[in-house]
């Protein structure tokens, strides 16, 4: 066990369905997440791994089994408490974005700190600096429609990041972008952990996992692999052709 996990779970299980339809789809999973770690999440399809990252970032609920995040149980909240503590905790990369279509790329980024209390001024501050942080600050009025696959995914990114969340998850962030998006995205994940963000991705590319400080193999919910990889090493620089 690792010591003082921001991220923690126990015996997580999550069966959908009932009856003769009912798919146990986490068995009995444990994992501690330490501050900092990127953790991928890989397996075939179906095996688990979009169920797993919802319970894990307080999306949905699991049957059985624990999900402790920051050193408070998030399981047993209720929803309006688990709304607000995601909000300020969470932040959640999708792998078709999700941004508004209506909003610009900086209200996109924006919603998230207004409706978590922020005044609009600081809003907009927050949302201006993120937006140059994943180079888009030339982009912020423009709508979701006016940029490419890359560059929604990174006002994704910033929209992820505007609440300080103490946890990144993305679930198959750079499953549309093509190899030069990919590549992208993949260096400001690996500027987010240089800078000690913690983050959680789901993706079946091993381009992806081999970023990642450690990558978890699920197969049919169940862990079947644990493997950490060179951490702050030639691998992730080597990969990426730069070094850090
Ligand atoms: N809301 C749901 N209702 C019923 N079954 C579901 C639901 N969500 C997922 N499942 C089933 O649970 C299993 C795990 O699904 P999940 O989406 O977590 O897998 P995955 O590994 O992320 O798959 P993929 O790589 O194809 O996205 C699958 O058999 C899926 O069909």
């Amino acid at each position: 066990m690792t010591a003082d996990p921001v991220l923690r779970a126990v015996g997580l299980t999550r069966v959908h369905g009932h009856g003769d339809n009912a798919i146990t789809a986490v068995d009995g999973v444990d994992l501690d997440i330490p501050t900092g770690q990127m953790l991928a999440v890989t397996g075939p399809s179906g095996c688990g791994k979009s169920t797993l990252l919802r319970l894990l970032g307080g999306l949905d609920r699991p049957d059985e089994g624990e999900v402790w995040l920051g050193g408070r149980r998030i399981d047993l909240l209720g929803e309006r408490a688990l709304a607000r503590l995601r909000r300020r905790t969470v932040g959640f990369v999708h792998q078709d974005f999700q941004l508004m279509d209506e909003l610009t790329a900086a209200e996109n980024v924006e919603l998230p700190a207004l409706l978590a209390g922020d005044a609009p001024r600081t809003a907009r501050g927050r949302a201006a600096a993120l937006l140059d942080r994943v180079g888009m600050a030339d982009r912020d009025r423009h709508l979701p429609s006016e940029l490419s696959g890359g560059q929604r995914q990174r006002v994704a990114i910033a929209r992820a990041l505007v609440n300080t969340p103490l946890v990144v998850f993305a679930d198959e962030p750079t499953g549309n972008l093509d190899t030069a998006a990919t590549h992208d995205i993949l260096r400001l994940f690996a500027d987010l952990r240089a800078a000690g963000q913690t983050l959680v991705l789901v993706t079946h590319d091993e381009r992806v996992a081999a970023t990642a400080d450690r990558v978890v193999s699920l197969r049919d919910g169940v862990s079947a692999g644990d493997t950490p990889l060179v951490v702050g090493g030639s691998r992730l620089g080597g990969l990426l052709g730069w070094e850090r």
